[in-house]
């Protein structure tokens, strides 16, 4: 007979047990449950134990050798979960499902479920102000098909984009908790270096039976109504998506119930630099104070807080849409509705995940509680938006509805504060429901009754010793005292004999155990059954409760855009025809919060005459904070909000840019300028006559030649390409190209010295700057006054070799320094330049060859 393989027979039963399961997730976490504990065995329990910096020990031996050994406690499972996905790690839940003491053998265990990154929908686990997002990305350079599942409500969105830029700028805009890939990608792309990425079998992204398995989950024929038919790449990435989403939830996904085709060119697109650039929504450290969603945010529900971060993440190009969503805050602004629907709002709460997890059917009583509480706030918010007008509020007003018959249920089976879990019941209401009613009088009145029979036997017996008790082992009994056991009447039966006593049961005593222990399980079970039942119930009414959801979230938004509106002092930008780009009085709004002084206010005019302003102006002047303040006004446009001026008019965008500051990227392997040039050559590369182009101080990463030479073509060529672009610089010779290029303007930012101390007044002027106070602004800053003063005498010195080499005139005394390199007319680098036909290039060969032309004239 052939012989079983040793390592199988050579393991425990248990053991057996644990890596059949185990063989199912090779790659993630399995909590193996033991009695009040998770188990990791293992690489897991080495990985949990460096993870979680908990014990690694041993548990006994199996197939000869320790078994490395890290548990849980249970009741403190959430938190550890909670780090664990964090860290962008999956765990498997094997629960016991059989019962320890009739099971032969190991208990049966099964997977519960599994908590992955992108997937999670506990509470507890969540960011409740942050999306939690599952995508899944298939393709290659010249096509990628993207989807996105958030399963806390059901959104599910799919894409198709083209190129490695525009991916990464998606993926940083969306930034999913997980990203699954098919398995035969190429290794070494950017998108390894990304945590939770999960290479999924290429089968998964197949688009026919993606197609197949999305019709049928939304019970349709094709996807022609989702605008989603003829995608391919992206239903393979929507399959990926889905199939994954069962797996890991193992239940029905009823709250999925559509998908909706973003495209493109219907946003503002913002890349991923310009992203972080502009602080939407997370400032330059990763944080979220300081950002413009910080300054905006006061939504009365989280749901309301996520969707205002994903509009400004999203900013649009539909004017019907950005109309609306102005008519509505002005009507909310003007008659102050906002101040009551924010104190409804209140009371509303985040039933977006709420009603994810009634579909999940993970609700935990609590959540029924809150959805009671919100459904029953819903009246007093209609009252409230009854007399609005704007008829995209009236639209949204009309979706939120109220559900008299669900609030009624709920508040009658839902006790006011129920426990955190369903576990050890309490939570439905007495009077709900009748047997369960009888079930709980039993075990709760059981007390009541044992005094009871205690004092009839007492009289019946006359037997003065007599007791009536409970033990664990036994059950319950009445006891006698040994002098008086022998008096007991026959109906007695005898339980156990004590050393001074004789405990005895009767046929009624024996019957009121058996209901009052089983009471409570059966009060259980039967709660269980009920909560089921109202889970069930709400299902019924999931879609109109969602939709509701999301109204109530937009209507939040409206109301708190209006609030700000209000509260800032901001304006209702007017969107006009053509290239336009007028700001009166405009401020910053971020900057304008944490000053402690006045915010001076500034203009701005684009158009197509004047499409290109070259700012000067000393450091400090603040030439950062008008470019940055331009590109919020314009980017709060497009999500349909007011905007911190006095009044704004505008064409539409299709793209911001900015190339602001200097960062470098260790990890990606690139150096400061390397990463300021791949910046400047996408701008350049992408940017058409209705984008907004930010550069500030392009080219101060590399020598003074080189970064001017290089900072005046990229002007040179985003003038041509008619972008309107702000472009701030120290390179005072760029203020030159005015004189030659009627759609190029001088602007800058001004100051004055006071008792040899600069004064900045912040205040854009026209015409160039005359001086760049560098010095002025570093002795501000600290820096030790003898280097101060030696940097005036070198500066005098560089001054008085420029003014020599070029014989120019003695200008100004502070004029600041200026390279000749372009003053002259001879120099064999400008001819070359101005030789260059840049509509033949691509920018990337324009730097190119700026280098090998630098090289061949060292
Ligand atoms: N319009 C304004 N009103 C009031 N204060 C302002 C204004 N603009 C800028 N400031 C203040 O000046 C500081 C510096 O501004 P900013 O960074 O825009 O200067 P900058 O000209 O870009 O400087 P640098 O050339 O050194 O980068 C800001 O942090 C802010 O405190």
């Amino acid at each position: 007979m052939k012989k079983s393989k040793p390592e199988a027979t050579a393991h425990t039963p248990m053991m057996q047990q644990y890596f059949s399961i185990k063989q199912q997730h090779p790659e993630q976490l399995l909590f193996y449950r033991m009695g009040d504990f998770y188990e990791l065995f293992y690489d897991d329990a080495k990985k949990a134990a460096r993870l979680l910096d908990i014990t690694l020990t041993a548990r006994g031996q199996s197939g000869g050798q320790p078994i490395p050994m890290a548990g849980i406690p249970y009741h403190s499972a959430e938190g550890y979960l909670a780090r664990l996905v964090k860290l962008g790690e999956s765990v498997v839940i094997c629960e016991q499902v059989g019962d320890p003491a009739t099971s032969k053998g190991p208990v049966e265990r099964q997977v519960a479920r599994i908590i992955t990154p992108g997937t999670v929908s506990d509470e507890a686990l969540l960011d409740e102000r942050r999306d939690n997002l599952l995508a899944a990305l298939v393709g290659a350079e010249k096509g990628f098909g993207l989807a996105t599942l958030d399963i806390n409500s059901g959104r599910f969105v799919v894409m198709e984009l083209r190129g490695w830029e525009t991916l990464l700028g998606e993926l940083e805009r969306l930034a999913p908790a997980e990203l699954l890939i098919p398995d035969d990608w190429e290794s070494n792309t950017p998108i390894e270096r990304r945590r939770a990425v999960r290479r999924r079998a290429p089968w998964e992204f197949d688009q026919d039976s993606a197609f197949k398995s999305l019709t049928q989950q939304f019970g349709t024929k094709d996807l022609v109504g989702f605008g989603c038919n003829d995608l391919r790449l992206g239903l393979g990435a929507a399959g990926a998506l889905l199939s994954y989403a069962k797996e890991t939830q193992r239940t029905a996904l009823p709250h999925i119930r559509s998908i909706s085709h973003e495209r493109f060119e219907d946003s503002v697109i913002i890349d991923s630099a310009s992203r972080r650039n502009l602080e939407i929504d997370q400032n330059l450290s990763g944080g979220r104070d300081n950002t413009l969603l910080d300054v905006l945010d006061y939504t009365a529900t989280a749901m309301g807080s996520r969707l205002l971060a994903r509009w400004l993440n999203r900013p649009l190009r539909d004017m019907q849409v950005l109309g609306a969503r102005q008519d509505s805050i002005s009507t909310l602004l003007d008659q102050q509705f906002y101040l009551d629907l924010q104190r409804q709002l209140k009371g509303i709460g985040d039933i977006e995940r709420i009603l994810a997890r009634v579909a999940l059917r993970s609700a935990r009583p609590r959540d029924l509680a809150r959805l009671r509480d919100a459904l029953a706030a819903l009246p007093a918010l209609q009252d409230c938006l009854q007399p609005v007008e704007a008829p995209h509020l009236r639209a949204l007003a009309e979706q939120v509805s109220t559900y008299p018959d669900l609030a009624e249920l709920l508040a009658n089976a839902v006790i006011d504060n129920p426990p955190a879990v369903l576990r050890d019941g309490g939570v439905i209401k007495a009077g709900f429901d009748a047997e369960l009613d009888e079930l709980q009088n039993i075990s709760e009145n059981a007390g009541q009754y044992l005094i009871d029979l205690e004092t009839r036997e007492r009289e019946r017996t006359g037997l003065n010793t007599l007791k009536v008790g409970y033990n664990r082992v036994h059950g319950y009994y009445i006891e006698l005292s040994r002098s008086q056991s022998d008096q007991a009447p026959v109906d007695y039966i005898r339980r156990q004999t004590l050393k001074g006593a004789e405990r005895f049961i009767t046929p009624e005593l024996k019957a009121f155990e058996d209901k009052a222990l089983s009471a409570r399980s059966r009060a259980l079970a039967r709660e269980k059954q009920l909560y089921d039942e109202l889970l069930d119930r709400l299902n019924e009414d999931l879609a109109a409760l969602q939709t509701s959801a999301a109204s109530l979230a937009e209507i939040d938004v409206l109301c708190t855009l209006a609030e700000r509106a209000g509260t800032l002092d901001y304006c209702r930008p007017q969107f006009i025809e053509g290239s336009q780009l007028h700001i009166n009085q405009g401020r910053h709004p971020v900057v304008e919060q944490v000053l402690e002084t006045p915010f001076v206010a500034n203009d701005l005019e684009l158009d197509p005459d004047t499409r290109m302003l070259i700012i000067t102006g000393p450091n400090m002047g603040g030439k950062s904070t008008y470019m940055r303040q331009t590109a919020l006004i314009t980017l709060l446009a497009h999500i349909g909000s007011f905007v911190p001026a006095a009044a704004v008019e505008l064409s539409c965008v299709d793209r911001i840019f900015t190339r602001i500051g200097s960062s470098d990227d260790l990890a990606g392997g690139r150096s400061t300028f390397m990463v300021e040039m791949s910046e400047t050559a996408n701008i350049l590369n992408n940017a058409t006559d209705q984008s907004l182009v930010l550069m500030d101080e392009v080219g101060r990463g590399t020598s003074t030649f080189d970064g001017l030479s290089l900072a005046w073509s990229a002007a040179e060529y985003l003038a041509r390409a008619r972008a309107f672009t702000l472009f701030a610089t120290h390179y005072f010779e760029l203020t030159g190209m005015a004189d030659t290029d009627p759609g190029v303007v001088n602007v800058h930012l001004n100051a004055t010295e006071h008792n040899e101390r600069i004064v900045f007044l912040h205040n854009v002027q026209p015409g160039p700057a005359s001086q760049s106070y560098g010095l002025q602004v570093a002795q501000l800053a600290g820096v030790p006054r003898p280097v101060i003063e030696r940097a005036r005498e070198h500066l005098a010195q560089l001054e008085q070799q420029s003014l020599e080499q070029t014989n120019r005139p003695v200008g100004a005394q502070h004029q600041p320094f200026q390279s000749d390199l372009f003053a002259s007319a001879a120099h064999p680098l400008v001819e070359h330049l101005q030789g260059l036909d840049v509509d033949d290039l691509t920018p990337r060969q324009a730097l190119d060859l700026l280098y090998s032309m630098k090289r061949e004239w060292a």
